[in-house]
């Protein structure tokens, strides 16, 4: 491989569990309201993770047959739209951020030095919006020079994760054609992405998904910390051309 995507939020920081339980003290309350089935913590594996905020809001609202208008982005916290709950749910994830800040695992940063040592090209592609807050908290910002989060992808247009779109536009940035790119994700939504492109390989890592799930959507490898690749990292040729190697 020429170049590593990875997935921000589970796959380089445990902000995935923020993420949850950021979902779960807005659902928790939200569905016993409406006389719905309970928030449990599958949910967020089937209809949320790794997806765009106000997808995630349709997908589970939509899982218990409830409808509430889609409203605007500028929607306050406390407004019953797909908006307003969506924002209601960054309110709580970023009070947590604040509160506990964010140290990214440890043998994620081991797999990135490796990669970076070997020569090649490395992207962030996480449907978050918070994702430059998150990689600055956890002293990663300077460490990837082309991010496409969910910012990025409402801008310009790009479908979110389960599309492939968001990593096949990393690719692009980085120079790179998607066949010489690895993917690197923890989510069902991002694994599926990964297997819907051209991608070299789709490496999934497990983070409570499970490994026979993450294979079924199309994973080649899984693990459970990624340094566990790092012997079978080679190193990669120099295609810059030589007149502009510095
Ligand atoms: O609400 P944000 O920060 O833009 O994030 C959207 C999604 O981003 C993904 O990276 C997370 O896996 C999801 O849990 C989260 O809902």
């Amino acid at each position: 491989m020429r170049g590593y995507l990875f997935d921000l939020d589970g796959v380089l920081t445990p902000t995935a569990t923020v993420h949850m339980h950021a979902w779960a003290r807005l659902f928790t309350p939200y569905l016993a309201q409406h006389g719905a089935a309970p928030y449990e913590e599958g949910d967020y594996f089937s209809y949320i993770d790794g997806k765009p905020r106000y997808d995630g809001v349709r997908s589970l609202l939509e899982s218990r047959g409830i409808h509430v208008p889609e409203g605007e982005v500028t929607d306050p916290p406390t407004a019953d739209t797909v908006h307003g709950l969506g924002n209601r749910k960054n309110e709580a994830f970023n009070e947590t951020l604040a509160d506990e800040g964010v140290a990214a695992y440890p043998a994620s940063v081991a797999f990135l030095d490796a990669v970076q040592a070997s020569g090649c090209r490395v992207a962030v592609v996480s449907s978050s919006k918070n994702a430059p807050s998150v990689l600055a908290a956890a002293g990663l910002a300077d460490r990837f020079g082309v991010v496409v989060d969910g910012a990025v992808a409402a801008r310009d247009g790009i479908p979110g994760k389960p599309a492939p779109d968001t990593f096949e536009r990393a690719a692009e940035l980085l120079g790179l054609p998607t066949t010489a790119c690895a993917v690197v994700e923890d989510a069902e939504s991002g694994v599926k992405a990964g297997a819907a492109g051209e991608f070299g390989v789709v490496i999934g890592v497990d983070r409570g998904v499970g490994r026979e799930v993450l294979e079924a959507l199309g994973a080649d490898i899984v693990v459970d910390e990624l340094d566990e690749l790092i012997p079978l990292l080679r190193p990669t040729p120099d295609d810059t051309p030589r007149e502009e190697r510095a």
